[in-house]
């Protein structure tokens, strides 16, 4: 039978044959797309887990300060730069050769095994797909060998082979996806083993953590740690076993500041490490605030640590200094606080009250030198030597201004703030009751306490003094 003899058929076959590409145009994408959203949930979930654990309970603190797991921390973000450094930061010395050659002969390998699978592949789901259609073929003409004549026949035989070459292309791109299946099966379990090693690590870590946090709360005295930071013979030891101060009695009451002094090295921010649960007390025992304010924005009192290099996040100038809140929880803590007659927005008693902070810092400039004034976001690395915090709770009710001086880089930082704004800061806080732990070894700072330590010689000598004010 003749195409043109069933026009009728021939489009409706036509049509339905467009209908089939178009259904197939839309389901395969479709596919695609659905299977990477679902790729995507689960790495925003497993990410989100191992985060959780990563950061909870100083987890982190333990893994970078023994240099493990920083091939595992860049399964989780995926960042290329950061295992580039990290790897360097790994292997040192004859070391390189010896993982290079390693990892020479495994790309080799590699290279020579994808290129015999990649021939395989080739033959068995494009080459071989075409031989076995033609064979078939063959055997099928010979076999209606005297029927050929015929023009219906001759039009059977063309639909018969076009859809036995499909059907036939089809298995072997099948087959080729139970071949592939056994890469990607070991892809995955590798994968997953990775997972699972990180998974336990943290866990490692989290009881490891969980257990130094009983012995050292075990020696806490709850009653009496709300205002007092008292060391009672607590000798403090390095992961690295030096002993860096022995026996180290010294009570920091409201109001009376001390002052950390003592050369490099001597064991200055371990003090503050044993303090923050980064390390445990070999003996002695500690009294603290239960509460850490960096851990619990806007508690209503507690330690805050200041670190050693100050931290500016990426972000405009209102972002500085509202974080860790984020702009809209900020907002509703100044609307918290400020539940007087006000007929303002959130975002307009915030800025008035950050403008203050300012003010209050005399960093008052930093909004009139920018052109975006509270939306500006330079490097704020470059610009502020100061880290300023914003907690707005207090007991009172009233908001406090925590401010949080980073005395370590006031030195190197590009713009040090000048003596007399570095003086007022301190009386500031001063007058807002902060108590201050210090470490520096500037001679300037004395007058801004009631006591030193001094850490003598780093290996275990101290010596404490009353400052005259
Ligand atoms: N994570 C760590 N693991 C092992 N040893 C460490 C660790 N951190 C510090 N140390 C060692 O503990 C000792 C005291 O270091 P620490 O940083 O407390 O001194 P510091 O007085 O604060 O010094 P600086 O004035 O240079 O800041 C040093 O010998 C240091 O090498």
């Amino acid at each position: 039978m003749c195409w043109h003899k069933d026009k009728a058929a021939f489009i409706r076959l036509t049509g339905v044959s467009v209908l089939q590409s178009a259904a197939s145009s839309i389901v395969a994408p479709s596919l695609r797309y659905l299977t990477a959203k679902l790729a995507l949930g689960w790495r925003i979930r497993l990410t989100q887990h191992l985060l959780k654990s990563y950061f909870g309970k100083n987890a982190y603190y333990k893994f970078t300060s023994q240099g493990i797991m920083l091939m595992q921390i860049s399964l989780i973000t995926n960042d290329l730069e950061k295992l580039t450094t990290d790897l360097s930061g790994l292997v040192t010395g004859m070391m390189v050769d010896v993982r290079f050659r390693e990892l020479l002969s495994h790309s080799k390998d590699l290279l020579r095994k994808k290129w015999l699978f990649g021939i395989l592949d080739d033959f068995i789901t494009k080459q071989l797909p075409h031989n076995v259609t033609w064979v078939i073929s063959l055997l099928y003409a010979l076999e209606h060998k005297g029927d050929c004549a015929l023009t219906s026949t001759q039009g059977e035989l063309a639909h018969a082979l076009w859809f036995l070459a499909s059907v036939v292309s089809q298995s072997f791109l099948a087959f080729g996806d139970i071949l592939e299946l056994h890469r990607k099966f070991l892809e995955l379990s590798g994968g997953i083993n990775r997972i699972f090693e990180l998974e336990e690590l943290l866990d490692a870590a989290q009881s490891d953590i969980q257990q130094l946090g009983a012995s050292v709360s075990s020696g806490v005295d709850d009653l009496s740690s709300k205002d007092i930071i008292s060391f009672s013979k607590v000798s403090i030891i390095s992961p690295g076993q030096k002993l860096l101060a022995r026996k180290l009695t010294c009570d920091v009451v409201q109001g009376k500041s001390l002052l950390v002094t003592g050369p490099n090295g001597s064991g200055k921010s371990s003090i503050f490490r044993v303090l923050r649960g980064l390390w445990p007390i070999a003996s002695g025992r500690l009294i603290k605030p239960s509460q850490d304010i960096n851990e619990k924005v806007g508690s209503e009192c507690g330690v805050f640590y200041v670190p050693q290099r100050p931290y500016t996040s990426l972000g405009t100038l209102r972002d500085q200094i509202i974080y860790p809140l984020s702009r809209e929880e900020a907002e509703v803590k100044v609307l918290t606080l400020c539940k007087t007659g006000f007929k303002s927005s959130g975002a307009n008693l915030l800025d008035a009250h950050l403008r203050s902070i300012l003010e209050s810092v005399r960093l008052v400039y930093l909004l009139e030198r920018e052109d975006q004034g509270w939306d500006a976001s330079p490097n704020w690395e470059e610009i502020l030597s100061l880290v300023l915090e914003l907690s707005v709770l207090s007991t009172s009710g009233s908001p406090v201004l925590f401010i949080t001086l980073n005395l370590a880089s006031l030195m190197s930082a590009p713009m040090p703030p000048s003596v007399d704004v570095e003086e007022h800061l301190y009386q500031l806080a001063a007058k807002m009751g902060i108590t201050f732990i210090t470490s520096s070894q500037r001679p300037a700072l004395i007058p801004f306490h009631s006591m030193e330590l001094r850490l003598i010689d780093g290996e275990g000598k101290w010596e404490l003094y009353t400052i005259n004010q």
